[in-house]
């Protein structure tokens, strides 16, 4: 890779580029469920008044999601802003690997399906929801049956309850829609297939970034040992939870494990073959590992079965994380941090444990490493375990604190954070929690913008895709659902909305003005950050939003 070429006009400001991602912070309609704009927000506004201002595409399409009714998130959203450039993601990636029946011809297909005993079980284990951020429920289904084409006497699901990507209470439709495929299935005569276990993600399995281990211990129990509460039917359990712990929603739901006839119907035991159909990487990675690892020793997994263990998609290159996989993941090479790093820039990354990897790892396109050691530094404000919503304020001001010091002692050249806040209280459903997530974010934005000030920097404040920016389910029409007590029905996922985008110059020296663009989404944001860093972008690179006068 060459380094990046200097612009004529204009060398990089005195003081550093800082790239904010305001982690969920979209455009909303400014009605009722709309706590960015009911949010005070001094900061923003001044913003507004002050900087170039654009409105981002960041969903869809313009991630590289199969549609454009798929939201934004935050893998989709980092890559496509740390990389310059759309690729087709992990989800249209498999559903086109599925849909062409490639992925059953594959080497790894064959594997773990050919060698199974009349005896052992196909496991599958994802998240059951068509949210389509880590999985859809219909890549599960077309797993299940090309197994019974096949012959596969036995096949076991492990289902994480979502509640996150989707309405917060809508496991049970998912799970009768799995149990109607199961039931045909099993009407033919010669199958038994069924629902071994279960949770909600957030409570087992899907840790990510190393935050919170004993999720995976408590989803390695539930799925491989077949330990933890036992039911007859996944409906009864999430029945029974909900009923015990009232208000809970399902990403929270405790773990569950069918039995049947007083014994687990399906623990992962020799002989056996898993596949994990979560596409994303960032919370399949640590349960990967330990079906994949033999050297982990973050718990103690008792004796391993000997299984054949394989991914949808491969979440890590480097380390090869999981081994064996279906299909192979979008390739996002010559990320921004990568030229910037070949060019000499003085890099930061910081977030907290939340949102840490998105500021490293999916930002240099789903590589955990760095390009130069000497030349960055990756910093991780360790995450309060927490429901969020009883902490809205989470790491911001530590954050903060972070970027001041590399400011005021001129560390680096480049700085990029992610302020977690509006995006993981946005996903608690609690409102007043929510808006005063964004008033965090506003508030450490104003310490930074004196920051910038004093340095004369260049400061640009996005966001990844909505979340906090649409709190109420709404109809296609925009009107609120309601539920059966006619109070709206409040929203846990990410939305369609757009982002946006302030681009504030401190000392107007850049001479920037906004290029016109139609439809610019945030993959602009990349070469964008280049030219305020002095640089031209790589001739490869969606276009940057500005352009010199
Ligand atoms: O929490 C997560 O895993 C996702 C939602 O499924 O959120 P984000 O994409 O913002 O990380
Ligand atoms: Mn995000
Ligand atoms: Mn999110």
């Amino acid at each position: 890779m060459q380094p990046l070429k200097r612009l004529e006009s204009f060398s990089g400001p005195e003081g550093p580029v800082v790239l904010c991602i305001m982690d969920g912070v979209g455009i909303g309609k400014g009605d009722a469920g709309d706590m960015v704009a009911k949010a005070t927000k001094p900061n923003l506004d001044w913003l507004k008044e002050n900087s170039l201002f654009a409105t981002l595409k960041a969903h869809g399409r313009a991630v590289g999601m199969p549609d454009d009714g798929d939201m934004g998130n935050s893998e989709v959203g980092h890559n496509a802003i740390g990389s310059g450039r759309v690729f087709d993601q992990g989800a249209l990636l498999v559903k086109n690997a599925v849909e062409s029946g490639d992925v059953f011809d594959g080497d790894v297909w064959k594997d773990l399906t050919g060698s199974l005993s009349a005896d052992n079980s196909l496991h599958f284990i994802g998240l059951l929801s068509d949210g389509n951020v880590h999985s859809h429920i219909n890549i599960l289904f077309a797993l299940i049956r090309q197994a019974q084409k096949q012959g596969i006497k036995k096949v076991r699901v492990h289902t994480l309850l979502d509640g996150r990507d989707v309405p917060p209470t809508s496991a049970l439709e998912y799970i009768s829609s799995l149990e109607a495929v199961l039931t045909e299935i099993n009407d033919l005569g010669e199958f038994d297939y069924c629902i071994a276990s279960g949770g909600g993600r957030l409570y087992i399995t899907m840790d990510r970034y190393d935050a919170d281990w004993p999720m995976i211990e408590r989803g390695w129990q539930t799925h491989v040992r077949g330990e933890g509460r036992k039911f007859a039917t996944a409906k009864e359990a999430v029945e029974t939870l909900r009923a015990e712990t009232p208000g809970v929603i399902d990403q929270d739901l405790k773990e569950f494990v069918i039995e049947r006839d007083g014994t687990p119907v399906g623990p992962i035991v020799d002989g056996d073959s898993v596949i994990l159909f979560n596409f994303r990487g960032d919370r399949a990675i640590e349960i990967s590992k330990a079906f994949d690892d033999p050297n982990l020793d973050r718990f103690d997994r008792g004796p391993i079965p000997a299984i054949k263990f394989a991914g949808i998609m491969q979440y890590e290159a480097e380390q090869q994380i999981p081994k064996s996989y279906l299909v192979s993941p979008p390739a996002i090479d010559d990320v921004m941090g990568e030229y910037l790093a070949v060019s000499g820039v003085r890099q930061l990354a910081v977030s907290e444990t939340q949102k840490y990897g998105h500021v490293t790892y999916f930002f240099n396109g789903n590589r955990s490493g760095k390009f130069a050691e000497n030349l960055e530094d990756y910093v991780e404000i360790t995450s309060d375990l927490v429901p969020y919503e009883q902490r809205p304020w989470m790491k911001g001001a530590e954050i903060t604190e972070v970027i001041l010091d590399s400011i005021e002692k001129d560390k680096h050249d480049f700085i990029r954070v992610n302020y977690p806040n509006g995006d993981m209280v946005g996903h608690t459903g609690d409102l007043l929690a929510v808006e005063i997530s964004v008033e965090t974010v506003d508030l450490c934005l104003g310490r930074l913008i004196e920051a910038i000030k004093a340095k004369n920097g260049i400061m640009i404040v996005t966001a990844d895709h909505g979340n906090a920016d649409e709190m109420y389910e709404v109809d296609k029409e925009g009107n609120l659902k309601l539920d059966s007590d006619g109070n709206p029905k409040s929203k846990t996922s990410h939305t369609l909305n757009p982002v946006p985008c302030y681009i504030y110059d401190a000392s107007g020296k850049a001479g920037f003005k906004l290029a016109e663009l139609s439809d610019a989404g945030i993959s602009s944001l990349a070469a964008t950050s280049i030219m305020c860093l002095g640089f031209e972008p790589p001739a490869d690179y969606d276009p940057s939003l500005v352009e010199l006068k």
